[in-house]
């Protein structure tokens, strides 16, 4: 099973993809637009083996993320893919902004979470929207992995030479200053696959890749590892972009504060929302741009040449960072649709080999393709991307290496230690120490449900009859106690079990479903979480069936760890 729910929050939007990873094949995707704005936009598109199966849009008011996701979940309830048939196995959440501390996919635990919150100082236009992603997602599909995959952490093979800004280093120190950059995924997502394109192993290439969308920034791959990067400590810097400066003299800030009177706020609201396209000519998007300079408006001109100015200033200094390239990328919206940009920034690079055959430039074919000439020293290459399908795999990379994804076993003098504390405040606990286990699929889940549990607010808990048979355990009995482990395999709760019952999935009662304490505690969202729960994870082969029998039990909290 692969399919994986990719969740890319940014400031006021968010785009899905409901993905079936191995086959590289999204199920469905879709939009959710202006949220924070008096209307907002949400399109979910279905996805059938033919192709797109026409959009669904819809207009409403999307005040916050948490909403956004609830439209999001009400869309594949109106028009598919079921949720429940196609479950996900995880979910993948684009996060812009890890520091120097997230370096590859993480499990997102409490703690990430906070990790995350922390370096909104450093990205405030993008973490905070993708923790509130994060926290809805969690909510909805709490049983499953929740993994993050950082925009910086394909940078994190920078040098020091490349990451430092010459300032005084005691100040960087104090405030994390230095380049991180951004766009990681897509970087790391088209240099390998311009590599499989080529039949050449990622170690041999020295690859130039442009992502040129809204959003634009250069790497320069040296082995597979980025040595060089245009964005900095946030996607502000570098190439002039649809809305962004990039690079521009920090004096500008200075004088804009003096002598206009700007205050910090709305320069930075200047540089990063009214400048780049949109500041020189009006205009943000690349095709209106090209329309409008194409009818004679100067700005518009203009614009195109700044923007074409940059782009050949760094190629040729990473040419020169590298000591010359095999192999030159574009990507994203613009890189991989104006044929227009990508001849203009190479044309002054003659003297380095690198010779584009204009028809193939000029072609209207899709996928990934050569647009250099047979005798150019530099392969020039046009590689579409797929963010999405990135995270998906890199998702499914710490599902398969056991990150986080069980609870580990319970240490036998942890457990030891954690009954005979019990004990001394339980008098009428047995000596020998129940059974240790804990509840969920995943260390985050077995937290989140512990947490429950510890306020009070878990007390039944429900097992699939078939995957007892399976295991050949017994079924629990009233009056057993059990300790229950965190994430981390350590002991923290002792409850005792009240009453056990086999009934059938389609006949758990509301009670029970109240019981259980999970999300709102309907159970029409019992019957959900449980249906995608055994569909996941069951043991028995049988998995899940309306019908089935469930060990629906009733427990009490006797004793948690921190009490008397
Ligand atoms: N056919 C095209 N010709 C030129 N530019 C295009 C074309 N299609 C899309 N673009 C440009 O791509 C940019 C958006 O790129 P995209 O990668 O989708 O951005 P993001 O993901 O950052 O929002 C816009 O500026 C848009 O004008
Ligand atoms: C980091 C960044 O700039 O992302 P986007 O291109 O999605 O705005
Ligand atoms: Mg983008």
């Amino acid at each position: 099973m692969s399919v994986v729910l990719i969740v890319n929050s940014g400031s006021s939007s968010f785009k899905y993809q409901l993905l079936d990873v191995e086959a590289a094949a999204p199920l469905a995707e879709g939009l959710v637009e202006r949220i924070g704005q008096h209307m907002g936009t949400a399109t979910h598109e279905v996805h059938s083996v033919a192709g797109a199966e026409g959009e669904h849009v819809q207009e409403l008011p999307i005040p916050d993320h948490t909403t956004g996701f609830q439209v999001m979940l009400a869309a594949f309830a109106a028009h598919g893919p079921s949720l429940t048939q196609h479950a996900p196995v995880a979910v993948g959440h684009r996060v812009v902004h890890g520091g120097s501390r997230y370096i590859s996919p993480t499990p997102i635990t409490a703690e990430v979470e906070r990790g995350i919150d922390e370096l909104a100082v450093l990205a405030p236009l993008h973490n905070p929207g993708a923790l509130e992603g994060i926290r809805a997602a969690k909510r909805a599909f709490g049983d499953l992995e929740h993994v993050a995959v950082f925009d910086t952490a394909f940078h994190q093979t920078l040098a020091p030479a490349a990451y430092t800004y010459a300032i005084d280093r005691e100040v960087a120190g104090a405030h994390r200053i230095r380049r991180y950059g951004f766009h990681g995924t897509s970087h790391k997502f088209v240099s390998d696959a311009a590599a499989r394109f080529l039949g050449r192993p990622t170690a041999e290439l020295k690859q130039i890749v442009f992502h040129l969308g809204n959003g634009a920034s250069v790497t320069a791959v040296d082995g597979g590892r980025s040595v060089e990067t245009s964005m900095g400590m946030t996607p502000l810097e570098g190439l002039v972009m649809g809305t962004r400066s990039g690079d521009i003299d920090p004096a500008v800030l200075f004088h804009l504060h003096r002598r206009a009177g700007m205050t910090v706020d709305a320069i930075d609201e200047l540089l990063n929302k009214r400048s780049g396209l949109l500041g020189l000519s009006g205009v943000s998007d690349m095709r209106d741009l090209q329309r409008q300079a194409g009818d004679g408006d100067t700005d518009a001109s203009l614009a195109l040449d700044v923007y074409i100015h940059r782009l050949r200033a760094y190629a040729g200094a990473y040419l020169a960072q590298l000591g010359g390239a095999d192999v030159i990328s574009f990507t994203a919206g613009v890189g991989e649709n104006s044929p227009m940009v990508r001849s203009r920034a190479l044309a002054t690079l003659g003297f380095a080999g690198v010779r584009l055959d204009e028809s193939r430039n000029q072609s209207a074919d899709r996928g990934i393709r050569v647009i250099s000439a047979d005798d150019s020293a530099v392969v020039v290459l046009v590689v579409p991307t797929d963010e999405e399908l990135e995270i998906g795999r890199q998702t499914l990379a710490v599902l398969a290496d056991g990150q986080g994804a069980e609870v580990p076993p319970a240490d036998a003098a942890a457990v030891a230690g954690f009954w005979r504390d019990a004990r001394a405040a339980h008098p009428e606990l047995p000596e020998a120490a129940p059974e240790a286990w804990a509840f969920g699929a995943t260390r985050a889940h077995a937290d989140g449900l512990l947490a429950l549990v510890r306020d009070g607010i878990k007390t039944a808990t429900a097992s699939s009859l078939w995957d007892y048979e399976a295991t050949g355990e017994a079924l629990p009995q009233a009056g057993e106690y059990s300790i229950i482990l965190d994430g981390a395999g350590a002991p923290r709760a002792v409850i005792r079990t009240t009453q056990v019952q086999v009934v059938a999935f389609d006949e758990v009662s509301a009670e029970h479903a109240r019981a259980e304490g999970e999300d709102d505690r309907s159970l029409r969202s019992w019957r959900e979480i449980h249906e995608r729960y055994w569909r996941a994870h069951a043991e028995s082969s049988r998995g899940f069936a309306p019908d089935m029998p469930v060990v629906c039990e009733r427990f009490e909290l006797v004793f948690q760890e921190g009490s008397d």
